[in-house]
């Protein structure tokens, strides 16, 4: 049976890169997101490759992981690898002018919805030699900046998270990666910004960041060490960006 990934949030960037590295390397595909129509496009595409199976599904909600993974059909029962990826930030205002509700849908995605599917990943590959779970952090796990608050503290959970879950699975065959790249094009900066274009060029113009593909290869890598290898955590940032021209300064 073909080894399988399973990738959340994969309409876009990150996750959207990974598909097609992984499609192109000829694994089997378990791609999810909320927008169902990006979903059945990339499907089309990627089933000339290889096989895959998409699911509509929202990791905030619990009932709905626990149901899709329950529904999973057999040929994609032999996942190999976890790309933790759905995630978001919202806003760059400093924390005494931030909204609430854009914190708790930081919390209930990065946080609550990471952790809903890791829960029910975790009985189907432990004691599965090579398994390998990758979780999205940011370098904003490790570094604090201005407007990052909430967003940064979800990605710190992240990379906890990985390190205590590496921490039951040792001897269990099961690798677990937290991986904190640096400022990267993608629509994540216009849903930061909330669709505004003008910021989102303004970000990018000159930076040379980092591209989604160049993540999707670093995701290939980690899991195609030898299995007895565990790349703990990985931080990763664009040549041009340092500690000091972080995220929001360079606005
Ligand atoms: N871009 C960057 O600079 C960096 C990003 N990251 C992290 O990497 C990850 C991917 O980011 P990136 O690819 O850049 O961003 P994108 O905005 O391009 O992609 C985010 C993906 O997450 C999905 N998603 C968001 N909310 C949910 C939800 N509630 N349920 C299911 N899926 C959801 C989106 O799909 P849909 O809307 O269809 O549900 C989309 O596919 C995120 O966790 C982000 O925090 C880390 C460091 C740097
Ligand atoms: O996670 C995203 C990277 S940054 O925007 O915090 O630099």
């Amino acid at each position: 049976m073909n080894k399988c990934v399973l990738i959340t949030g994969a309409t876009s960037g990150f996750g959207l890169a990974t598909a097609k590295k992984f499609a192109k390397e000829g694994w089997n595909l378990i791609l999810t997101g909320r927008r169902q129509e990006r979903l059945a496009n990339l499907a089309d595409e990627l089933s000339k490759l290889t096989q895959v199976h998409i699911a509509t599904l929202d990791v905030r909600k619990s009932d709905e992981v626990i149901s899709f993974i329950d529904n999973l059909p057999n040929t994609f029962s032999n996942i190999q690898v976890l790309v933790n990826n759905a995630g978001l930030a919202l806003g760059t205002d400093p924390s005494y002018e931030a909204k609430l509700s854009d914190w708790h849908t930081m919390i209930d995605t990065n946080v609550t919805g990471l952790v809903n599917v890791t829960h029910a990943i975790l009985p189907l590959i432990v004691n599965k030699e090579g398994a390998t779970i990758i979780n999205l952090a940011s370098i904003a796990a490790n570094w604090p900046y201005p407007g990052s608050h909430v967003y940064g503290a979800s990605k710190a959970f992240v990379a906890q998270f990985s390190r205590n879950i590496r921490a039951d699975v040792a001897g269990k065959g099961v690798r677990v990666t937290s991986l904190e790249p640096g400022l990267s094009e993608s629509e994540f900066s216009l849903v930061r910004f909330d669709g505004d274009q003008k910021k989102y060029d303004n970000l990018y113009k000159g930076a040379h960041a980092l591209q989604p593909v160049d993540i999707a290869n670093i995701i290939f890598w980690v899991a195609s060490q030898p299995p007895h290898i565990n790349i703990n955590s990985l931080e990763v940032m664009p040549t041009s960006q340092a500690w000091n021209n972080f995220y929001v300064v360079k606005q």
